[in-house]
């Protein structure tokens, strides 16, 4: 199974909300797809699902063109921000809601319901479920119709913090268990993602970034992309000498051919504190405030407004001391 959006491009009225989209989602992997709100995820997704036509640009199913087929026929399996859940439906009811009549044998619904961990509720009304619970239906109905594709669209959303990770764990772990191809799709940031195959970074209807999730986070391409993944140092900079690159915060050996002002960008676990004052950076601890498992810590200096805030490991400077910052070339990614 392979599924292939190629150049899709959407407007409404005037406004275009896709921009030349291609992505790829291949047997058994979890593409996650994220961006702000307004972004456009949802009119991809309804393009891929065949909810709306695209202006231009093809869906292709295992290489066949399926642009045009309607949603029934794409054999889709959908979970939906609002799970649409039939309330006059038992557990059962809804799971086999899309299924034939003599495919609803005891044996398909146990096994459903096993997998999603909703044995004993079968005959329960969704207004007789939790939040968790009525997520694990709508996984199941969509999961009865083995679908091509699994569709995921902020299932979690609802959740509170802790059930959400549980489940999206859970989930993740069934999904990778039966090799389903899924497209989930996030409208928050959460490092959560991280645990996908494949990251997709849209915005204003165009991709920005694509890659493994290990790619987008060590080297996002903007600080669009670096912040909707973890905490990022971002550092006002300029070229000095040649490879030596100066900041309000001290002057580093980073090798960088641009002319203009531009940014650093390192993700904060790979700066050390160090005592050397050679090619590191420095600055004062100006707060430092305790995080439970770590420290993070505001350090600026006189010249300058700008701050570093730095998530460590219990460090041992106070408020007032100035430390120095390990930057590894390897470790810094430049935004213009
Ligand atoms: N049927 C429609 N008619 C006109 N404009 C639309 C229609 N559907 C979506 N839009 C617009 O297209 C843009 C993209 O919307 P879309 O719902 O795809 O974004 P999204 O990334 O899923 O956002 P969110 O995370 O808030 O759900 C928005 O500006 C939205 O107002």
């Amino acid at each position: 199974m392979k599924l292939s959006v190629e150049h899709i491009s959407k407007s409404f009225e005037k406004t275009q909300v896709l921009k030349d989209i291609s992505l790829e989602v291949k047997k058994g992997e979890i593409l996650s797809l994220t961006g702000e709100s307004g972004c456009g995820k949802s009119t991809l997704l309804r393009i891929i699902s065949g909810l709306e036509a695209p202006d231009d640009g093809s869906i292709l199913l295992n290489g066949q063109n399926i642009t045009s087929w309607k949603p029934e026929k794409r054999k889709f399996g959908f979970v939906f921000q609002n799970l649409s859940l039939f309330p006059h439906l038992s557990v059962k009811g809804n799971i086999f809601y899309a299924i034939k009549k003599k495919d609803q044998t005891a044996e398909k619904l146990n096994h459903l319901v096993e997998m999603t961990g909703l044995k004993g509720l079968e005959n329960r009304y969704p207004h007789e479920l939790s939040g968790g619970q009525q997520q694990r239906v709508a996984l199941a109905r969509a999961l009865a119709i083995n679908p091509e594709l699994l569709i995921l669209d902020e299932p979690f959303s609802s959740l509170d913090e802790l059930l959400k990770a549980k489940l999206r764990e859970e989930i993740f772990d069934l999904l990778r268990s039966l090799h389903i191809t899924t497209i989930l799709v996030s409208h928050q940031a959460s490092d959560a993602f991280l645990i996908a195959d494949k990251l997709v970074v849209m915005k204003d209807g165009a991709i920005q970034q694509s890659g493994t999730p290990s790619e987008v986070y060590q080297k996002p391409i903007s600080p669009y992309v670096s912040d909707f993944f973890g905490a990022s140092v971002i550092i006002n900079a300029k070229n000095k000498d040649e490879n030596i690159v100066e900041t309000s915060f001290g002057s580093l050996k980073i090798a960088n051919n641009r002319a203009d002002d531009f940014q650093l960008f390192v993700r904060p676990e790979n700066i050390q504190i160090t005592t050397s004052r050679d090619f590191n950076l420095s600055g004062k601890v100006l707060k430092k405030e305790f995080k439970g498992p770590h420290d993070v810590l505001k350090i600026g200096n006189n010249s300058t407004s700008e701050f570093i805030s730095l998530e460590t490991e219990r460090c041992p400077h106070e408020v007032g001391e100035t430390i120095y910052l390990k930057v590894p070339e390897k470790e810094v990614q430049i935004f213009k």
